[in-house]
């Protein structure tokens, strides 16, 4: 059985399980659960804290697990980084009071606040850069304002937590992060499935199917347009100068390539979802 590591709270706790009950795996019954076996998909899945995963997958006590690029890199383990999964994006930025800081040498000598010191440390040695730095479990914005640190370094989204606390970004970008899937070792022996089944989640999520008519002169500007995977799908019609093409398009696109297909001369443009996919 594969032994997966599945964030069991956090920001990255529910679209993970979401994730992976599309991907036909069964979910825990109770939030609280930690552990479930799905024997019918030989798999275990372990529920266990975001910031722990890394550590269970690079001893090898685990085989995969999904967590966050920057625990993974703060926890300082072994394990490897399999593929990303589309979620849970941020960027980790340092961060102080407004106009107080401008660079990353201004953090010389200075209290930087963080709850991934592992990381921070990493990235200051890397610069030359000397700071003191304070370990906190989260909420790293308060550190500031009430006076145990200078600036901070911490998980940046909307950005609206920072503002909330008076801080502002500067210096360069420490990590661009996503939620990942991670492996102890290159190929643990049933990895290969679950990561298909996962990217079939993550290409019926991003792509729709389009189905269009076109006379069948204007299919290589078509095509153009909307090349597919690999190439679109061309049936015959009844009238032999149209053909029907059936061609997945990123979802984002839709509306866009929607207008310049029709602009092209071809007509009936319907979009239909992709429930699962397997590429
Ligand atoms: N606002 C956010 N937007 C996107 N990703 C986030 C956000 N907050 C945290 N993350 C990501 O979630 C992971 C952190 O997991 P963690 O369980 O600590 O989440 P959390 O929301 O901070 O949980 P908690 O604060 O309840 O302990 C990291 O990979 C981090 O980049
Ligand atoms: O840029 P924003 O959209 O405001 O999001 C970033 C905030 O979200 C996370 O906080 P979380 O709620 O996880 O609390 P924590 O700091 O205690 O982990 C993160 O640690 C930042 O504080
Ligand atoms: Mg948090």
């Amino acid at each position: 059985m594969l032994r997966v590591a599945v964030p069991n709270k956090g920001s990255l706790s529910e679209t993970a399980s979401q994730m992976l009950s599309e991907a036909g795996y069964s979910g825990r019954r109770d939030p609280k659960s930690l552990y479930l076996a799905d024997e019918r998909n030989g798999v275990e899945f372990f529920y266990l804290r975001p910031r722990d995963i890394a550590t269970y997958v690079g001893s090898g006590a685990l085989d995969v697990g999904i967590t966050g690029r920057d625990l993974l890199l703060d926890s300082g383990s072994r394990a490897l980084e399999v593929a990303p999964l589309d979620f849970g994006s941020s960027t980790f930025r340092f961060a102080g009071p407004a106009g107080r800081f401008s660079d990353l040498r201004d953090l010389e000598g200075v209290r930087v606040a963080t709850s991934y010191a592992g990381l921070v440390r990493a990235f200051l040695a890397e610069h030359g850069v000397t700071a003191e730095l304070v370990s906190l479990d989260g909420a790293v914005e308060s550190a500031v304002q009430l006076g145990v640190a200078d600036a901070i370094a911490d998980v940046v989204e909307t950005g609206t937590t920072l503002r909330a606390a008076g801080l502002e970004i500067f210096g360069p970008v420490i990590l661009r992060s996503t939620a990942v899937l991670i492996s102890s070792e290159a190929q643990p022996a049933g990895l290969d499935v679950l990561q298909r089944r996962l990217q079939g989640v993550l290409v019926a999520r991003q792509y729709v199917l389009m189905d269009y008519d076109l006379p069948v002169r204007l299919l290589e500007e078509a095509t153009r347009i909307a090349p597919g995977r690999e190439s679109p799908t061309v049936s015959p019609l009844h009238d032999p100068e149209w053909a029907a093409v059936r061609v997945m398009v990123p979802k984002s696109d839709t509306n866009q390539i929607m207008d310049a297909l029709y602009d092209l001369g071809a007509r009936a443009i319907l979009v239909s979802p992709i429930h699962a996919a397997r590429l």
